[in-house]
Parts: structure tokens; sequence; C-alpha cells
């Protein structure tokens, strides 16, 4: 799956509403040839599927991951600053949903995204379409925290970025070593908020984290 954005309308523009089209281009979702794939799978494992409950199951399968690989396109929306706001702006206990690149199991938790502006604000949904942006696809955890920084720093030019991820990975928790319960936090700081230590530390207060 390519990891190419298709940023088509144009760029931003701080003196008024701009609008960027934001869309993944996968390198194409074959749905037949997933439920040909999903039902050798399931056979190679002794699964049968004859049963009427699971006759439809590579079908499901094959839709159920080509969903979880389909981000949502959406429009980057940004609003001049004209009261010049110079504090935090942070979205937190944002939904992950993402699946690891290694095992293709899901991992689950909450983004905390925050940044401080500079000439431009953003629509505020707009934290959680680009956590859900780079969710869409197999991942790990680190890429996944600074893809959504970078991406926030370059096309929003803040001030500073900060994100954190809290998730549990469900290849570490139902199979392999089963840690039950344990989690695993990320971050990425950039700007502002990496270079200050107090600016750093009034995002982790408000993020509800500890440094
Ligand atoms: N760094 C990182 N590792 C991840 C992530 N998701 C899964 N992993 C790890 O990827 C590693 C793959 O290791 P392997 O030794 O190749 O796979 P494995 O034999 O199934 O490993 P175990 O899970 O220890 O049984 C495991 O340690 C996983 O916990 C992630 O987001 N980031
Ligand atoms: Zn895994």
């Amino acid at each position: 799956m390519s990891t190419l954005l298709d940023t088509t309308a144009e760029e931003p523009e701080l003196t008024t509403v701009s609008r960027l089209r934001v869309s993944h281009q996968s390198e194409g979702i074959d749905l037949d040839e997933a439920e040909r794939a999903a039902a050798a799978f399931l056979s190679a494992l002794g699964v049968a599927t004859d049963s009427a409950s699971l006759k439809d199951t590579p079908k499901r399968m094959a839709h159920a991951y080509a969903e979880m690989f389909s981000p949502r396109p959406f429009d980057l929306t940004t609003f001049p600053n004209d009261e010049g706001y110079d504090e935090l702006v942070l979205a937190r206990r944002i939904p992950v949903r993402s699946v690891c690149e290694h095992h293709l199991l899901p991992f689950v938790g909450i983004a905390h995204v925050g940044y401080l502006p500079g000439k431009g604000i953003l629509g505020l949904s707009k934290l959680a379409r680009v956590v859900e942006h780079f969710s869409c696809r197999p991942q790990v955890q680190e890429r996944l925290t600074k893809q959504i920084a970078d991406w926030l720093d370059e096309h929003l030019e803040p001030k500073g970025v900060g994100v954190v991820i809290e998730a549990e990975h469900t290849c570490m928790s139902l199979r392999g070593v089963r840690a039950v319960g344990s989690n695993t936090v990320t971050s990425t700081l950039l700007g502002t908020l990496r270079k200050d230590a107090r600016s750093r530390q009034e995002f982790f207060a408000l993020t509800g984290m500890n440094p």
C-alpha cells in the first residue's frame, strides 16, 4: 500500500479559510482475490468454512481488512488565526485503531494531539481525521506517532506540535507473550514543544501524563 497523499487542492492560504483535500492512494484493493486468499488461509489452518455461519467468513475477512486499510478522505480546513491565539490547542483521547504490520493484528488506544498555532488554526475535528488517516494501514506505533506530527508540522506550519499515543497491541496480549493489559506509550514533539521545557511540561500536564 502506498503512503503517498493526494493533496491536490490549493496550498493553505492564511488570510482566508482554506481547504486541502486529503485522500490516500492505495495500490488498489482486490476484494475477490482477498476473499480467495482468506479461504485458502482458513483452510490451511484447518478451519472448515462449509457451515452456514462460516460460509461468508472469507468474504467478511476481506471486507474487514479492506475497511481497516481505507481511511476516509477529508478536507483539511484551516482558518486564519485572527486573534493571534498563541497557547496550546490540544485534542485529548482521540481513539486510535490500527493494525500492527508484523502480525496484522489490531492495536487500539488513544492519541493526544496538540499544536501551538502560528498563522493558522485548524478545524478541531481534523486532528482526529489525521490520526485516522495514518492509522488505516499496516503500522508500527512509533511511525504512526511521527507521521501524524510531521504531517501537521508540514501542512499547518505551527510553532510546535505534540503527539502522544497509548495503545494496547493485541499481538502482545492475545498471543505470544500474552501481556494482557500492558500498553505502549510513544510521543513525538516538534518545534517549541520540543525545545522549550516549560511548553513541553505544559503539554504533558494537559495530556494527563507525567513526563
Ligand atoms: N516497535 C514496535 N514493535 C511492534 C509493534 N507492534 C508489534 N511489534 C513487535 O514486533 C515484534 C515482531 O517480532 P518477531 O520476533 O519477528 O515476532 P514474534 O516471534 O511473533 O514475536 P513475539 O510477539 O515476541 O512472539 C514483536 O516484538 C512485537 O511485539 C509496534 O508498533 N512497534
Ligand atoms: Zn504485532
